[in-house]
């Protein structure tokens, strides 16, 4: 269940009043099923998966991407796996803990753990989204940003690309007030 930390510490639960709040950014944010399929839930199960295993996860929702293919034209997407034992894990995620934004919308699909994505509104406040399990979020071409892990520090997410670029952040050098004041 999704979770928006305001600036001024507030917390709020209500899909509702988090999306009357993300409003200004145009993110989207839905709920999609993984399903009940068996061995998809014992691979998710697993901390880490080969590429193998990965590309099994990802063909058994592939029912997702080819929707995005047809309305949007997305072309690939991978499995990102992170977990506590992943070697470097702190280092690996200084890259993503930095505003940042991208030329492609930032489309991302939680199947396990979750993580936070933070936001520089339109207004200049900064908020942090928690996204868990079995929620989608479209996060729009240009929109300044960051994310890291919360202490369960484990993420498995499906990264949906409509160019061929991949994963390439255009740093804005922001400061990150809120996370700091928070942390
Ligand atoms: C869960 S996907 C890893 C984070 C990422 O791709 C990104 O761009 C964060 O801002
Ligand atoms: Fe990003
Ligand atoms: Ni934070």
């Amino acid at each position: 269940m999704a979770i928006l930390k305001l600036e001024d510490d507030t917390i709020l639960t209500d899909i509702n009043d988090i999306s009357q709040e993300l409003a200004p950014l145009n993110i989207q944010l839905n709920r999609w099923a993984v399903g009940n399929d068996s061995q998809l839930r014992s691979l998710l199960a697993q901390d880490s998966l080969d590429e193998d295993k990965k590309e099994q996860v990802l063909k058994a929702l592939d029912g997702y991407f080819n929707q995005l293919q047809q309305i949007a034209g997305y072309q690939s997407r991978d499995l990102i796996v992170l977990h506590p034992r992943v070697p470097n894990l702190d280092e690996l995620m200084v890259k993503f803990d930095q505003i940042h934004t991208h030329a492609d919308d930032e489309v991302r699909y939680v199947i396990d753990g979750e993580a936070i994505f933070g936001f520089v509104r339109p207004d200049g406040s900064q908020v942090e989204l928690t996204v868990q399990k079995e929620e989608y979020i479209n996060v729009p071409a240009g929109t300044e940003h960051w994310f890291h892990l919360t202490p369960a520090r484990r993420i498995k997410a499906v990264r949906y690309f409509i160019s061929t670029e991949g994963w390439v952040p255009q740093y804005t050098d922001k400061e990150i007030r809120l996370h700091r004041a928070l942390a």
